[in-house]
């Protein structure tokens, strides 16, 4: 059976394992501007940064932003991990968020890169104060540095990214769309896993 994914979402391979909340139909848009949100993943941890400015300050993110022109998405995510974590990796895409906002006129296509390894030290900036999470419970691991990390801090982070941040930690492509109502509340949310 094919899946329709919700409008705005494109993929390239199948997909499965489709998760599906919220009851009100997806919201109209009529401009999309791409964004891109880059993460470093390394065994049982993940880099993140707390916003210090701007758009979803004081939240935790990706390291990401829009797209300077000429650019490609893979050209700004690199870029914007340099500017707002001091670090330069080889990213690779790993999927794509797309958002929409009651109270913002376009919608967000957010190509979400990742990497293991990187070079140059992870340095707090004026945007971002970066800061290394657990992707797993403390009693399941043996390393005890990452037994001393805190859990990702979801309660400090977009609404969204529960839903998505699994996807990105289980090393499966995967393509999303949420929709926000204009008190900040996740009215309506899709996401799955994409495989070739
Ligand atoms: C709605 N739910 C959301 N959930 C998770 N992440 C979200 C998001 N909505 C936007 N994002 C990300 O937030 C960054 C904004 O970037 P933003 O600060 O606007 O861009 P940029 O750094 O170019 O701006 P300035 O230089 O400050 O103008 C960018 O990574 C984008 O992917």
């Amino acid at each position: 059976m094919s899946i329709s994914p919700p409008p705005g979402v494109t993929h390239e391979g199948n997909l499965i394992e489709v998760h599906n909340g919220g009851a009100e139909d997806w919201l109209q848009f009529s401009e999309v501007r791409p964004y891109t949100n880059a993460f470093i993943r390394q065994e049982g941890k993940i880099l993140l940064g707390y916003k210090k400015r701007g758009f979803g300050k004081d939240l935790y993110n990706g390291f990401g932003g829009k797209l300077d022109p000429g650019e490609t998405s893979l050209q700004a995510a690199e870029r914007e991990l340099q500017e707002e974590a001091g670090i330069q990796a080889k990213l690779r895409e790993c999927g794509t968020l797309f958002f929409v906002d009651e109270k913002i006129a376009w919608a967000f296509h957010i190509h979400v890169f990742t990497a293991e390894t990187f070079t140059g030290e992870v340095t707090e900036t004026e945007e971002m104060r970066p800061q290394w999470f657990a992707t797993q419970p403390a009693e399941e691991t043996t390393d005890p540095e990452i037994a001393k990390l805190p859990q990702i801090p979801y309660s400090q982070m977009w609404a969204d990214d529960v839903y998505w941040m699994p996807l990105l930690l289980s090393k499966t492509k995967f393509v999303a769309r949420m929709d926000f109502a204009s008190d900040g509340t996740l009215r309506k949310w899709w996401a799955a896993k994409e495989v070739q």
